[in-house]
């Protein structure tokens, strides 16, 4: 129901205040936040499917609770359009994910609403944990205090209530147990509210996701009676320990919360998460709640709620592009080039006809990674392990040592997580553990916690390890075929969010030589060694710069380790001037090559060396072409580091050098 009146809308305060809205004034508030959740994402795209999801637990925690003191942390934070709409981001709510816009995540910059920035999922119960205590130990240093110290010190009591909401999907990362463990001892209070919408991007896979369903399944949403009377006894005084755990396995079973009370939580649920009636009085029940400890309500939930295209498809649904509210057709982009992403997926698939060793891992990103298409074709030999990179990695590690051939694809900004698992159980031992890295340099609306900015710094100083960067869909074909056939040794291969360049695709890769690349283009004084798809901004800066009267050398790097010593010797003794061009931070490529240089003494002849890598910045959510442009890496910019470097003055060349003072 698409209500055209903002009159409640338009009545919320800054600082949010909703204890003088009625119940029924609170519900048709939630009616006026979906409505416009739904207008604004049609107009800037983004993750609609789970914000619909929580518009009325949005509005409830932000009723009960005393925001922003009383602390609520949104886990991934893509759930977080209506909180933003809450607080006093409505008049900017159109600007999401967009350059100078707001976040498309909770952002503790943005606003003293976002006391946690997300997007990495599952780390909301850990920052709470970390909040409650410090709570404690705030109090505690007050409390101890004498009056004179707590002037002096300007010590306060602080009894703020932390809730973290952690979805389903995300309750599958180890991470949410490390927490939920370590809260079940500490004895701080903090409130989990597990927002459980049967879904993950994709339906949740694991053993987790099937106890939640017995838990939804098993039976009807408690009643409130019940829940009261529940409550009541929940914080008994004095009675046994032993007589409570008996009461705890005996509401386990009337409940079925047993593994999380077995974690050391209460559990409270499962409640309808959709119904104002149930979560405002359960959510008050909480935050009375004297004792300490901690708390999960298990509320049920429907991913794109009230909006029936996302209720009806909440995978498609989960992020949209611009769309139209009446039919809910998404956007289409122009027909062009296919996306790597597909070129990944397609080439795996061909790749997996001829050799059954190959196997598929994702952690919960099938339609992200590509691996979709490879489900539907071998069944058998995808695995979608949930959002748990770190055991993705050591899994595949598994397979590795009794002979499969195991393509782990995660983004290269979620492969962070499970670094260790890279290092100890793959590097070390050796394993071919192939890496495919979707979403490597700058990836747009998501912003700098989704860039895949580190892979090559944090795998190139792994021995063992190959990297791949293909500069085009064409290469990358060639670049998962050298996957396939690599066995001796972990190989990870990068590319980067959206389409490629429209070049014809080999019907089959072709296996290529380890370590070695290709010169595209002979010049004089000035070279470019470009890795990965830089190498169409740097032709395009060579014809630039061969206009002006400095024919250019192109090399195309194809490994970022090993390098071509051969190759990087050649053009550094034979040119004037190196650049280096690399979408990826320190540390990588360009850091490779110069130590190799450097110790080859090519660096002593006054060869002019600029390795062009990201600035030492986070870069915010913008067009992938802006960030690069902000970066200092487009066509431009390597047009006019290559002028400087031969002594042509270039006024104010690139924005990078403000960024990085290059
Ligand atoms: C570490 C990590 N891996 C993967 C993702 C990608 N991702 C974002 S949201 C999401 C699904 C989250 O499911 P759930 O927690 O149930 O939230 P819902 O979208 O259902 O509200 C995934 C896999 C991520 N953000 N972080
Ligand atoms: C919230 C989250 O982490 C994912 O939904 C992510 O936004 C997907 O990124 P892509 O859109 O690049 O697949
Ligand atoms: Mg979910």
């Amino acid at each position: 129901m698409n209500p055209s009146s903002t009159a409640l809308l338009d009545r919320v305060t800054y600082p949010i205040d909703l204890r003088n809205f009625s119940p029924e004034q609170l519900r048709l508030l939630a009616d006026e936040v979906r409505a416009e959740t739904i207008n604004a994402v049609s107009v800037t795209g983004g993750h609609l499917g789970a914000c619909l999801g929580v518009v009325e637990l949005t509005v409830a925690l932000h009723a009960v609770f005393d925001t922003p003191y009383d602390r609520v942390i949104w886990d991934v934070g893509h759930q977080a359009y209506p909180h933003k709409i809450l607080t006093g981001r409505r008049d900017r709510i159109r600007t999401l994910r967009q350059g100078g816009g707001l976040s498309g995540f909770t952002k503790r910059s943005e606003s003293e609403y976002d006391p946690f920035g997300a997007a990495h999922s599952s780390t909301s119960i850990s920052a709470g944990l970390g909040m409650a205590v410090a709570r404690d130990l705030k109090t505690a240093r007050y409390e101890a205090a004498s009056e004179e110290e707590r002037q002096a010190q300007g010590l306060q009591r602080d009894d703020r209530n932390v809730v973290a909401v952690i979805g389903d999907g995300s309750m599958s990362a180890g991470m949410a147990y490390e927490a939920m463990n370590n809260a079940g001892s500490l004895k701080s209070r903090l409130i989990v509210v597990l927002n459980d919408n049967d879904m993950s991007i994709a339906p949740p896979v694991g053993a987790m996701s099937a106890y939640l369903s017995r838990l939804m399944s098993s039976r009807s949403f408690i009643s409130l009676r019940d829940l009261a009377v529940k409550m009541v006894k929940r914080f008994p005084k004095g009675i046994e320990r032993t007589a409570r755990r008996a009461e705890e396995y005996a509401r386990g079973i009337l409940t079925g919360g047993t593994l999380f009370e077995e974690l050391g939580f209460y559990y409270v649920g499962p409640i309808d998460g959709h119904n104002l009636d149930h979560l405002l009085p359960v959510l008050r029940n909480v935050r009375e709640a004297d004792e300490a400890g901690a708390i999960l309500v298990h509320v049920i939930t429907q991913k794109g709620k009230g909006y029936e295209p996302a209720e009806r498809a909440p995978d498609k649904y989960h992020g949209v592009s611009k769309f139209n509210v009446i039919t809910g057709e998404q956007a289409k982009a122009p027909p062009g080039p296919p996306s790597y992403t597909k070129v990944f997926g397609d080439a795996l698939i061909n790749e997996a006809k001829r050799d059954p060793a190959i196997v598929a891992i994702t952690a919960a990103m099938p339609s992200g990674t590509g691996l979709d298409k490879f489900a539907t074709a071998f069944p058998d030999r995808m695995f979608d392990v949930g959002i748990a990179e770190q055991h993705a990695v050591t899994f595949a590690a598994g397979m590795a040592t009794e002979g499969m051939k195991p393509f782990c694809a995660i983004y290269s900004t979620f492969l962070q997580r499970a670094y260790d698992q890279v290092v100890h159980d793959v590097a070390l031992q050796n394993l071919p553990v192939r890496f495919a890295m979707d979403r490597a340099g700058y990836v747009g609306a998501d912003g700098a916690t989704h860039a895949g900015s580190f892979d090559l710094a944090f795998l190139g100083c792994l021995p063992n390890m190959v990297i791949m960067a293909p500069s085009d869909e064409a290469e990358l074909v060639h670049v998962v075929a050298t996957a396939a056939a690599t066995d001796d040794r972990p190989t990870a291969f990068r590319y980067p969010r959206g389409e490629g360049t429209g070049v014809a695709l080999p019907t089959q890769g072709e296996i290529l030589a380890l370590g070695k690349g290709r010169l595209i283009r002979e010049g004089n004084n000035i070279a470019i060694l470009s890795l990965g798809t830089r190498l169409a901004d740097a032709l395009k800066a060579a014809d630039e710069l061969a206009a002006r009267g400095f024919p250019t050398t192109v090399a195309d790097a194809r490994f970022a380790k090993p390098i071509d010593t051969a190759m990087v010797e050649q053009l550094a003794k034979h040119h004037e001037v190196l650049i280096i061009v690399e979408e990826a931070a320190i540390g990588g490529f360009s850091a490779h090559v110069m130590q190799h240089l450097a110790w080859k003494g090519l660096l002593d002849n006054g060869l002019k060396v600029r390795p062009m890598v990201m600035p030492d910045a986070f870069i915010d959510h913008n067009s992938q072409a802006k960030q690069l442009a902000e970066a200092g890496l487009s066509a431009r910019d390597i047009v006019d580091t290559a002028l400087a470097a031969v002594g042509v003055e270039v006024p104010g060349a690139g924005q990078a050098k403000a960024l990085t003072g290059r």
